[in-house]
């Protein structure tokens, strides 16, 4: 079974509560999603694997580590997945960047695909797909079967917040599948939006309504 992480290290913590916060602007407010998504990477990274090296240090001959050379790919879902790609780049600046569009139908709730370019290598990369919201969890969950269908074979999942129902989605659905996260909210509202969470990822990031 996937492990969900909640990353509680004080300064997501400190910033989420702003990016929570209605009163937050767009131009702070991706900012902080930024700096959020840099440092949810921090932790995210922490179990790549490293390998030796020989290097000189101006003292004398030292047995050092590199980071082993793994290929890593970011997914983010647009629209609102963008607003943390380069947060995660300032870390992994050698990833490869590849995009699904989709959205979710405000009727059926059912997302729609509407857009999708990937790094050829996908099946030898360790993905990360990016979305700050897991809600019903349907755009997730497309998105990773969409990455399964084309030959991907290790995937993350990144989000800032999540309800319960979209994490049990992609605990069944994908059990190979750990999830890092923000917060783990309350629930999820009748029009299926985070409870608290903090309203319309993409459209606090862009600016429409
Ligand atoms: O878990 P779910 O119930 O599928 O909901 C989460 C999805 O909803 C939001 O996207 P939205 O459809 O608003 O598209 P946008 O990013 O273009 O605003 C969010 O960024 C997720 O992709
Ligand atoms: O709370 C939610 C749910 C889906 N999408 C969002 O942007 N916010
Ligand atoms: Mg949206």
């Amino acid at each position: 079974m996937g492990h969900v992480h909640v990353l509680d290290h004080p300064l997501i913590q400190h910033k989420l509560t702003h990016i929570r916060d209605k009163s937050t602007g767009t131009k702070e407010f991706r900012e902080l999603v930024d700096e959020v998504a840099m440092l949810m990477a921090f932790e995210i990274t922490r179990n790549l694997p490293l390998q030796e090296t020989t290097i000189n240090t101006p003292v004398m001959e030292a047995k050092t580590k590199v980071l082993a050379g793994k290929k890593i790919g970011l997914i983010p879902i647009l629209r609102a997945g963008l607003g943390m790609v380069d947060g995660v780049l300032q870390l992994i600046p050698a990833a490869k960047v590849g995009h699904v569009g989709l959205y979710r139908d405000p009727e059926t709730l059912k997302p729609v695909e509407y857009y999708i370019k990937l790094p050829s290598d996908i099946e030898e990369r360790e993905l990360i797909v990016i979305d700050p919201m897991l809600a019903t969890g349907g755009s997730a969950n497309d998105a990773i079967h969409s990455l399964k269908k084309r030959g991907a074979k290790n995937i993350r999942l990144m989000c800032l917040i999540a309800a319960p129902e979209g994490v049990e989605v992609i605990k069944e659905e994908h059990p190979d599948v750990d999830i890092y996260l923000a917060a783990l909210d309350e629930k999820l509202d009748e029009h299926a939006y985070i409870v608290p969470g903090l309203g319309d990822a993409g459209d606090r990031l862009f600016g429409t309504k």
